[in-house]
């Protein structure tokens, strides 16, 4: 009998597939004097098997997944992905999955997660209670919606049944990504069905579809171009969907927005698209707003996308990201019919002007430009200058892009300027841009337009002076059959005059909001303040519409005095006290110019970088390029 005490080589080899076995064995031995040894060649098949069938699990699953099943991929930059987890998140395997992802996190790539909620986050409709004193109270009760936490499968493999048959949902680490990107980015999933038909899989990804796009009725969506995070690459980012604005809540003349309604509604006819095709015509169409900040371009361009329920996406190229080949990029991936935006298109710093003494000055002006009023005219008066030079695409790279072959055909392009006479004339020449309309200050009717729709009684609204029903009743389970149905059309009558109190009080209202509307627009100056300035400081008092009246001539005197001291810039809304905290901000946040002014102000002072320098930039410098980033006041940049 050998001694067990000393590893036998049988022992040593099995300790190799079962580390700790000849511990085990002697012990064993020690205490019920069974040697193991004796039963070495069965362990060590067992050994062996055990260990093959790692291997040949994993052979045999690739097998299968290879010749047996079905499989789609998801991409986690593409929207099927968002589809599909919002579809997952609703399943009941993710929800009694035991290990999951819970996200709350507006700022997650994964913004499935918080489509429903506008751009701060709170879903919409979403109420806050006030308690007598003034404070917010605590969310919960009636209709109380705040920021929800979702849960979806984390990684790993998820069975579940889709239409009677076993599906495979797989989210998996990506190991070939580079570790610089987003953890929460870095993921593959897949679906997977038994069989070699993928049709189940594809009514799959169709139904998230669906059912995605339903709550997409009456939204706008808003894609923003830029890079995709972790990457060098550029694509489209679904950043947020917001309820359509309504057109009618665009102040402007009516007959300039019907000549748009009706130019785009041919545009967009489905004969039009063969129309131009038969004739060789690029079908695109461009159309360009200019004017004062303030006055509406953007809002019109959203409110024209939301009726015509159109995707917008918005570039900047005024973005570090966007050079020539992005740009491109970007523009050959836009789906056939959808608003492209450029805002504040002057700003963006083409590098260098494309007007030669060959071009000849007719072709480069706009077809028509519509002005209030609706007469149409053939171009601006101003001649162009030169644009600011200092960005990354030039005029003639852009002017490709924008009608060259990648770009796609079904697209309207809308460009929004403050300033029409700095843009170079072959951007705007016909078939570039197919109508300009330009933007006014508010004149003494828009004044009292915009006057009436901020104190309209609207639905929804509470009528400030409206006194709440009695509530208090009888619950219905304690009263007989005849006191329910006497109950009921006590209900109906108590409706019905609740309704007439509602419209005795709407008229009441809108007629006092007539008169005061016409007050308001006969104490503010015509031409002298955008729509956006009145409607700021109409919002200071959107309950009082009498105090409005009686504040509108201070209003006038101190605005009209900081414009005169600042150029003609509005005040901002909210000034930053001087002892607030400088905006910091890194040198790689800088649009291409003011990294160069910044060099240049380096230079100047003759300080070398990198020691710490406090320079101090101009609004009316940092407010053009720096506009989206909301900076309102001087800021400091150390
Ligand atoms: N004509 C208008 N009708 C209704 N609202 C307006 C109008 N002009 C401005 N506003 C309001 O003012 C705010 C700013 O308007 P908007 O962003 O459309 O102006 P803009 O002309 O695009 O300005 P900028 O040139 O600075 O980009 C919005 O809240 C919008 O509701």
């Amino acid at each position: 009998m050998p001694e067990v005490t000393q590893l036998s080589p049988q022992l040593a080899l099995l300790d190799v597939f079962f580390p700790g076995f000849s511990v085990l064995s002697t012990a064993i031995y020690k205490y019920s004097k069974i040697d193991l040894n004796l039963y070495f060649p069965v362990l060590l098949f067992l050994g062996v098997l055990i260990f093959a069938s790692q291997y040949i699990n994993t052979w045999a699953w690739e097998m299968m997944d290879s010749h047996l099943m079905s499989t789609a991929d998801v991409r986690i930059d593409d929207e099927m992905y968002n589809m599909l987890m919002a579809w997952i998140a609703n399943q009941q395997f993710a929800k009694r999955s035991r290990r999951f992802v819970a996200n709350t996190n507006l700022n997650s790539r994964m913004w499935f997660l918080w489509r429903d909620y506008d751009e701060d986050g709170v879903e919409d409709e979403a109420v806050i209670d006030f308690d007598e004193s003034g404070n917010a109270v605590s969310t919960g009760g009636r209709g109380k919606k705040e920021k929800k936490v979702q849960f979806t499968p984390s990684f790993g493999t998820h069975y579940f049944w889709y239409k009677r048959r076993l599906l495979i949902f797989r989210r998996q680490q990506d190991t070939r990504q580079t570790s610089w990107g987003p953890v929460s980015e870095r993921e593959e999933i897949s679906v997977s069905c038994f069989g070699r038909n993928p049709t189940i899989l594809k009514d799959l990804l169709d139904d998230c579809r669906q059912d995605f796009l339903k709550n997409d009725v009456n939204r706008t969506i808003i894609y923003r171009g830029g890079l995709k995070s972790g990457t060098s690459e550029v694509a489209w980012t679904r950043c947020v969907s917001r309820v359509s604005r309504p057109f009618s809540t665009v102040v402007l003349d009516e007959s300039v927005k019907q000549s748009l309604l009706d130019d785009m509604r041919d545009y967009l006819h489905p004969y039009t698209r063969r129309w131009y095709s038969n004739r060789g015509i690029p079908y695109r169409r461009g159309y360009l707003l200019y004017g004062p900040p303030g006055t509406g371009k953007s809002s019109l361009s959203f409110a024209i996308a939301g009726y015509f329920k159109l995707k917008i996406y918005i570039v900047s190229l005024n973005s570090l990201a966007m050079n020539e080949e992005n740009l491109g990029q970007l523009f050959s991936e836009l789906p056939k019919q959808c608003v492209v935006l450029l805002e504040d298109i002057d700003t963006a710093g083409l590098t260098h002007t494309r007007k030669t003494p060959a071009e000849p000055e007719e072709e480069a002006k706009p077809l028509v430009t519509v002005v209030p009023g609706g007469s149409t005219t053939t171009n601006p008066a101003n001649p162009p200058t030169p644009p600011p030079s200092g960005g990354r695409i030039s005029l003639s790279a852009l002017l490709n892009i924008l009608d060259g072959v990648a770009s796609q055909e079904g697209r309207v392009l809308i460009m929004t300027t403050n300033h029409l006479e700095k843009l170079d004339e072959a951007l705007i020449r016909p078939g570039r841009v197919d109508m300009t309309i330009k933007f006014d200050l508010a004149n003494t009717q828009m004044i009292t337009t915009i006057f009436r729709s901020i104190f309209a009684t609207l639905e929804g609204d509470i009528p400030p002076t409206a006194k709440p029903l009695p509530t208090i009743r009888v619950p219905s389970s304690s009263l007989s059959k005849t006191e329910i149905s006497l109950r009921a059309i006590e209900d109906e009558k108590r409706k019905a005059e609740e309704e007439a109190e509602f419209l005795a009080l709407k008229k009441r209202e809108e007629e006092k909001v007539a008169k005061l509307g016409e007050e308001f627009a006969a104490l503010i100056p015509t031409m002298t303040f955008s729509p956006a300035e009145i409607q700021g400081f109409l919002l200071k008092w959107k309950r009082q519409p009498e105090m409005a009246v009686k504040e509108a001539p201070a209003w006038v005197e101190k605005t009209k005095k900081f414009k005169r001291l600042n150029g003609g810039q509005t005040p901002p809304s909210r000034h930053v006290p001087p002892s607030t905290p400088p905006h910091l901000l890194s040198v790689s946040d800088l649009p291409g110019k003011l990294i160069w002014e910044w060099q240049a102000a380096v230079q100047e002072s003759k300080v070398a970088p990198p020691a710490s320098v406090a320079i101090t930039l101009r609004f009316d410098t940092l407010s053009m390029t720096l506009a989206q980033r909301k900076y309102t006041s001087t800021a400091d940049m150390v």
